[in-house]
């Protein structure tokens, strides 16, 4: 089954084209990664299914497991309440705050109690800040960060700040994590730890995941199958090794800068 399908999507601004006709499948409970040179179109697709743009043509399908969802009906905090969520490129973390309240977050749009309740500190309240809290430990867990709870995140180093902003993401029990280039700014260890991270996200917690990221070894490591867009447009498509040996593919990075 399909978790999500996009559909001859593009998008223009002004006269350049920056995503041409494109359609990709992801499949449930799948790593899929989109590749492609600089500027080749791969955050303007993430922002289309995000909805923090709105494509000029085409139809983004998000299947969770009841229901078919168009996300071109829906606003972005829409497509997180439906189980979509992304990370970004830069580290977006609440540096005054603690690596436990960082994730905390991400529980935003999930919990029960409001102003309301909770100043009033009705009955009810303590039970449910003890079950978020309960989530959030171990989401903390998972992760390796147990001990780091109480630490303020500014303190953290680059790579650990990275896995803050996911267990962010990862609270809000997501089907599909949207990854733009989370290997960025990681060095080589890193990165391994990444990969395998990546993996158990799949494996442990059955979260599909869609990945943009320029570390090639990164890609072709978790990747069960890879979509290559330059200029807006789907050049090749296949596993890793397909794409590894594909000509187009080649072409495309030697003629634009570091894969
Ligand atoms: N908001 C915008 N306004 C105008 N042009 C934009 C906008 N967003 C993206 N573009 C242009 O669209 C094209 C695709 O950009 P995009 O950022 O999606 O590429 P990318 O593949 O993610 O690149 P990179 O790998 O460098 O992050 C580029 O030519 C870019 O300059």
């Amino acid at each position: 089954m399909n978790i999500l399908t996009v559909k001859d999507l593009s998008i223009s601004f002004g006269g350049l084209k920056a995503v041409d006709s494109l359609s990709f499948e992801v499949k449930q409970n799948s790593i899929y990664g989109l590749i492609g040179p600089n500027g080749a179109g791969k955050t303007t697709v993430f922002n289309c299914i995000s909805r923090f743009y709105t494509p000029d043509e085409g139809e983004i399908i998000f299947r969770n497991d009841t229901k078919e969802h168009n996300l071109l009906e829906y606003k972005t905090y829409q497509v997180i309440e439906k189980g979509l969520v992304r990370t970004f490129q830069n580290v977006e973390l609440v540096k005054t705050m603690t690596v436990l309240d960082n994730i905390l977050i991400g529980l935003h749009s999930k919990t029960k109690g409001n102003i309301f309740t909770e100043g009033l500190r009705l009955p009810g309240v303590k039970k449910e800040e003890e079950r978020v809290k309960d989530k959030v430990m171990k989401i903390i867990e998972f992760l390796g960060l147990t001990g780091l709870e109480n630490h303020l995140a500014a303190s953290q180093p680059y790579g650990i700040q990275k896995l803050i902003e996911l267990g962010r993401t990862l609270v809000s029990e997501p089907k599909l994590i949207i990854l733009d280039e989370p290997a960025a700014g990681m060095n080589h260890s890193e990165t391994e730890e990444l990969a395998k991270l990546i993996k158990r996200i799949r494996d442990e917690l059955n979260i599909t995941i869609l990945l943009v990221e320029h570390d090639m070894s990164l890609v072709m490591e978790v990747c069960e199958k890879i979509c290559v867009i330059n200029f807006g447009k789907k050049i090749a498509e296949g596993s890793p090794l397909e794409i590894q040996e594909n000509i187009e593919v080649q072409k495309a990075y030697l003629g634009g800068e570091e894969a």
